[in-house]
């Protein structure tokens, strides 16, 4: 089994008396792209708020046996727990190659962290080719396209040496082909790390999950593979909204329990 990278346990978090997470568990694992899906407002982004100190919460966050529940946004970085942002955090009037350099360059001057290099360290310039960015090193972030965007974001975590990484809905707003090549990249990425993507789209899902959590109303509705969720009879009734809770989300139900899935994400989406 691939060990297990973070560790959480019980985790609530509450706005003004309401638990938007409400007693999660969850093991992200090194060498699994790990889904956390479920409706709007069922706590996926709240919970990777959590995890990165940016919402104050109860319960346990361990990463190799440090409990991080308490701990500021800059340590629990620096532990190696990385994230993106559903719009891209790049410098836009750096370039490429600027952007990742201080990135990787925590510790360095801030002067010396904005002096162009003639040489680039390594590791910025590998980065760079598994990104698909090495042709652009030059270019201002700012003009790169969307999906280019996140790439170098998710490029900016790797070169500072995340090997959590935390993504949320990398792929909205992407065309075809940068899907394709996003889906690789969390792959190629996954191999010696964990990485968790909070997403609505379920083809995405499908063809890249290696374990998935669902959550609803704050709490995870299930958990496992791709096939296991997808036929869980809980899961079918919070995505088609048969269950007497939800009768103005009913949409009928028409083939595979996967294809399901899918018109809840039309939906959804
Ligand atoms: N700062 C906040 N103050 C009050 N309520 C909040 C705050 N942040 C989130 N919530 C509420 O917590 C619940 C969970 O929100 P969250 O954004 O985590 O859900 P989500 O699953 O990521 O949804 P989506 O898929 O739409 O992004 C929602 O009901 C939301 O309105």
């Amino acid at each position: 089994m691939n060990d297990v990278l973070l560790t959480c346990k019980n985790i609530e978090v509450s706005f003004d008396g309401f638990k938007a997470v409400d007693g999660v568990d969850l093991e992200l694992r090194r060498g699994e792209v790990h889904f956390l899906i479920g409706p709007n407002g069922a706590g996926k982004t709240t919970l990777v708020d959590a995890i990165t100190g940016l919402a104050k919460y109860t319960g346990s966050v361990t990463k190799d046996g440090e409990e991080l529940r308490g701990k500021k946004i800059p340590h629990i970085a620096r532990k190696g727990i990385g994230r993106t942002f559903q719009t891209a955090t790049v410098f836009e009037n750096l370039t490429v190659a600027q952007n990742l350099d201080i990135a990787a360059g925590a510790g360095r001057s801030p002067w010396s962290l904005l002096r162009r290099r003639k040489h680039l360290p390594q590791q910025v310039l590998e980065t760079m080719e598994r990104i698909g960015l090495a042709d652009h090193a030059g270019t201002d972030a700012g003009i790169l396209a969307h999906g280019q965007k996140q790439w170098l974001e998710i490029g900016m975590l790797l070169v500072g040496d995340a090997d959590v990484l935390l993504l949320d809905e990398p792929i909205a707003g992407m065309g075809h082909e940068e899907r394709e090549t996003t889906g690789k990249l969390l792959h190629d990425i996954a191999a010696d790390r964990a990485v968790a993507v909070v997403e609505h789209d379920m083809d995405f899902m499908r063809a890249n999950a290696s374990r998935v959590t669902v959550l609803h109303a704050g709490a995870v509705l299930a958990a496992g593979s791709v096939d296991e969720v997808s036929t869980d009879a809980k899961v079918q009734e919070v995505y088609l909204g048969t269950s007497n809770a939800a009768p103005s989300e009913t949409a009928p139900s028409k083939g595979a329990p996967s294809k399901d899935m899918e018109t809840a994400d039309a939906r959804v989406a």
